[in-house]
């Protein structure tokens, strides 16, 4: 590669990585007690037979199905599964929603199946204005559910349906993604050392 090329895509990744690192010092700033107040949610959830759905689309469903891993399986200890359920994984149930009925319900129908008052719904959109993540909010706290948001700077439509409401502080959708996943495994963290903490030091 031209060694002028070469040192312009360098800086590109530099700035990718200074603006990651910047964005996650704020969120680290301004959102550390949401997280708590989150992991304390769903622990309450968990602890009364409640369980957790979690949605979003494109890069927030891949951070949806990858959490949802983290619970039922394994976090970084080893303790019993933990009742969470990613709402974008089934094609049969995803495709026919969308095919006869309208997208925007791909999330809401398998609530209306599944959920019950009292489960957790954690819906992840970066611009916060996904129909289908907005509408399944909407209905579930009209429901009943507990409700937790996870949005960009920009914010969207999410908040008057959201019991708690993680803002990453960016515009930009790569950066909001990195800010949720980290989020994410914080959470997980989290809820493993309330709920099982004793656990791990038994052994
Ligand atoms: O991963 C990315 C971009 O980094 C994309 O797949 C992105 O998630 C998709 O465009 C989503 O449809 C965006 O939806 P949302 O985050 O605004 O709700
Ligand atoms: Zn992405």
């Amino acid at each position: 590669m031209e060694l002028i090329l070469r040192e312009r895509y360098r800086m590109m990744a530099e700035q990718g990585f200074r603006e990651s690192i910047e964005v996650k010092e704020a969120l680290r700033r301004e959102e550390t007690g949401t997280i708590l107040d989150m992991a304390e949610m769903i622990v309450q959830a968990f602890r009364g037979n409640h369980r957790l759905f979690l949605f979003g689309n494109g890069g927030s469903a891949a951070d949806a199905q990858h959490l949802a891993a983290e619970f039922v399986n394994r976090f970084q200890m080893d303790r019993p599964p933990l009742p969470a359920i990613a709402l974008t994984v089934d094609s049969s149930v995803l495709t026919s929603i969308g095919n006869d009925f309208h997208f925007e319900d791909i999330f809401i129908k398998q609530l209306r199946a599944l959920a019950q008052a009292g489960d957790v719904a954690l819906g992840i959109s970066t611009s916060g204005k996904s129909p289908n993540v907005v509408k399944a909010l909407r209905w579930s706290c009209e429901h009943g559910l507990r409700t937790v948001g996870w949005v960009g700077a920009a914010g969207g439509e999410m908040d008057a349906y959201c019991d708690i409401l993680l803002r990453a502080p960016s515009r930009v959708t790569a950066r909001v993604q990195e800010c949720h996943i980290t989020v994410g495994h914080i959470l997980c963290a989290l809820v493993d050392e309330m709920l099982f903490g004793n656990l791990e030091q038994n052994e």
